[in-house]
């Protein structure tokens, strides 16, 4: 199987520039996510890939074999590529055998139920529900027969273009862990566009972060979510501690103390970013470690409920510096309650 490679691709609608030039590397078998927020031109990537429009500029192929090159493209059809669609777009009036049959090849008729049978079971549904209609399922089971539909003529690429988002938060991530294994199991390499980042981080092997069609960042989520090139992508991946710091070789010094750092030859004035969680709380100690210590006196703000998690903002009494901090509930501090603050892990260095 060879990896889809885009290259140099461009997309302009009339003034608008769509996508501004994205390279792009899908190894075979592999999980790919797209993120980025409303109009920064996922879908139009996406419509590019599967062949619904012609690039103005650049390439997108399979190994040796070109798909598009600038305008001239093979078509959606002899692509070999597979969409699930946000809303799943199941043919309303057959049933789900017939759903998943449709893209099943005709010479298949022998072993057709036997691989209706095994795309339901690919997807983790019962083969009870092949007699039923559409609106018979729930939307999660939708989502996973439309799944199912599109693996079944095989393709070499699976787009998923949100197709997740009209699920509830609990259904979407068991929805979301079938689809990942589902793909997983038949070695298809996807595409997952989402406006989600926690949906991106967790479920792909390399996030792209697009801003204004472009990418500001390719990798794997956790580089991505640690070590952010700017402090634009940090603080879209998730929530952020940014703090000023002076920077030695392997550490900062900083309101939170000194920390080791992804330095990497920066020395002096920098700025740095720590993930909420990093940050320990602890109770306060008879005897409090001070600044040049490991851990930092701070007074506890606000405690907010929600649920396995609380946010806490504590204050760092010298500094007048307050941090919001996401902990567990069970135990959390209350306010005014005199704590301890504990950095785990490094500090990244813009
Ligand atoms: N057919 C079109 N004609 C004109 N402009 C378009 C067309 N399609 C997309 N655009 C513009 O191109 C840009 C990228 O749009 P695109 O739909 O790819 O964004 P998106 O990231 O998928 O957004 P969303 O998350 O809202 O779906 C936007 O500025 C959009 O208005």
């Amino acid at each position: 199987m060879s990896d889809l490679r885009i290259r140099g691709l461009v997309k302009r609608y009339g003034n608008v520039v769509a996508l501004g030039g994205v390279d792009l590397d899908v190894p075979a078998g592999s999980r790919t996510a797209v993120v980025g927020a409303s109009g920064s031109g996922k879908s139009t990537l996406l419509r590019l890939v599967a062949g619904f429009e012609a690039p103005d500029e650049g390439t997108i192929a399979f190994g040796d074999e070109l798909l598009a090159k600038g305008p001239r493209i093979i078509p959606a059809h002899k692509r070999g590529i597979g969409i699930v669609s946000q809303d799943g777009a199941l043919f309303p009036h057959l049933d789900i055998a017939d759903n998943i049959g449709f893209g099943l090849p005709k010479e298949l008729s022998g072993s057709r139920d036997q691989r209706i049978g095994e795309l339901l079971d690919a997807v983790e549904l019962s083969r009870s529900l092949a007699s039923r209609r559409p609106h018979q399922l729930s939307g999660g089971q939708q989502q996973r027969v439309a799944l199912a539909r599109a693996l079944a003529c095989r393709p070499r690429l699976m787009l998923l273009d949100e197709p997740f988002s009209a699920l509830d938060a609990s259904l979407r991530q068991n929805v979301r862990e079938v689809v990942a294994h589902a793909l997983e199991a038949a070695g298809i390499a996807s595409i997952l566009v989402t406006h989600d980042q926690a949906e991106a981080l967790s479920f792909a092997d390399q996030v792209a972060v697009i801003r204004h069609g472009e990418f500001a960042q390719v990798g794997p989520p956790d580089v991505l979510y640690l070590r952010p090139l700017t402090r634009e992508t940090a603080v879209f991946l998730g929530k952020a501690i940014l703090l000023p710091a002076r920077a030695g070789e392997g550490f900062v010094d900083c309101a939170l103390g000194r920390i080791p750092a992804d330095t990497e030859g920066k020395t002096g004035a920098v700025d740095v970013m720590l993930r909420p969680e990093q940050v320990l709380l602890h109770a306060a100690q008879p005897s409090p470690v001070g600044r040049d210590g490991r851990s930092i006196p701070a007074t506890v703000k606000t405690v907010r409920f929600e649920g396995a998690d609380c946010a806490i903002v504590v204050e760092i009494a010298d500094q007048a510096l307050q941090l919001a901090l996401k902990l567990p509930s069970f135990g959390a501090p209350k306010p005014g309650d005199l704590v301890h603050l504990l950095v785990g892990g490094e500090a990244h260095v813009f």
